[in-house]
């Protein structure tokens, strides 16, 4: 079984840290979410985070983005980290060119925005509207201005939740050519084991405010995690099983 519980371990990706966490934090108020958490992802790493409702995901999320404060620890990251929600957050009244390219700081910020929407197959829709879009497509726009940043960690809040099935494979086999064009470090919060699966180099899930579980695939061929185990480390025992 290709599986053991680490809180924290070197990885075998050598193109250095995209961050690096240590004895992490997070408070509100009196309620502790995130109890000294360890976790380091590198550079061209894609670890796909999990965990029941309210564990904690997203707070940790929001703490690597430097969205939210901390009460504790430490977040090194070489630069600031993009983001990707569930919810495309578009600009309204910009055209798809000016929301890939805000706050850019380059000669051409329109010629860099056209080669992001470009990638992700929408370089003919430069001059067009997000309200034009569908949610698949808005997404992706979500994915080019994230991407247009040239960060070194990419942070996923569930950006697939709210596809159709379809879509969201599509999406998958998207993102999964952009991490291997751009090669940032990113973390997947999500809810679908089957995309965790499908895309992560590691799967971690927390539990309690630390990370409680890790699984690292074996992408040689080797018997990578089975649905039915990853669901039992979430603590939901599949029919099959019952
Ligand atoms: N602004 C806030 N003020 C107080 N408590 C909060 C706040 N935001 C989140 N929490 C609490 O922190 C805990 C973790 O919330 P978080 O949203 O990180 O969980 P999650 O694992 O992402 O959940 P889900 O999978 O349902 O999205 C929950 O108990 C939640 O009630």
């Amino acid at each position: 079984m290709n599986v053991h519980v680490a809180p924290q371990s070197s990885t075998p990706f050598e193109s250095g840290p995209a961050v690096v966490v240590s004895n992490l934090v997070r408070s509100y108020v009196s309620r502790v979410v995130i109890e000294k958490l360890n976790l380091r992802i590198d550079r061209g790493e894609f670890v796909a985070l999990l965990g029941e409702s309210g564990c904690g995901k997203t707070t940790l999320l929001r703490a690597l983005a430097g969205l939210d404060p901390i009460q504790g620890g430490r977040i090194v990251a070489p630069r600031r980290p993009a983001v990707v929600f569930q919810e495309h957050r578009l600009l309204p009244w910009d055209n798809l060119w000016r929301n890939v390219a805000l706050g850019l700081q380059v000669q051409d910020p329109r010629a860099r925005a056209a080669e992001a929407l470009t990638e992700v197959g929408l370089g003919d829709r430069l001059e067009d509207w997000p309200r034009n879009l569908s949610g698949g497509q808005a997404q992706r726009v979500a994915l080019a201005r994230a991407l247009v940043q040239q960060p070194e960690l990419l942070l996923l809040d569930e950006p697939f939740a709210a596809l159709d099935a379809l879509t969201r494979i599509r999406m998958h086999q998207l993102v999964r050519e952009l991490v291997a064009n751009h090669q940032p470090g990113v973390l997947l919060v999500t809810h679908d084991v089957d995309e965790a699966i499908a895309l992560a180099d590691r799967i971690l899930v927390m539990r309690n405010g630390v990370i409680a579980f890790e699984h690292r695939a074996v992408r040689d061929g080797s018997t990578p995690i089975s649905r039915a185990e990853l669901l039992s480390e979430l603590g939901v025992v599949p029919h099959s099983a019952s």
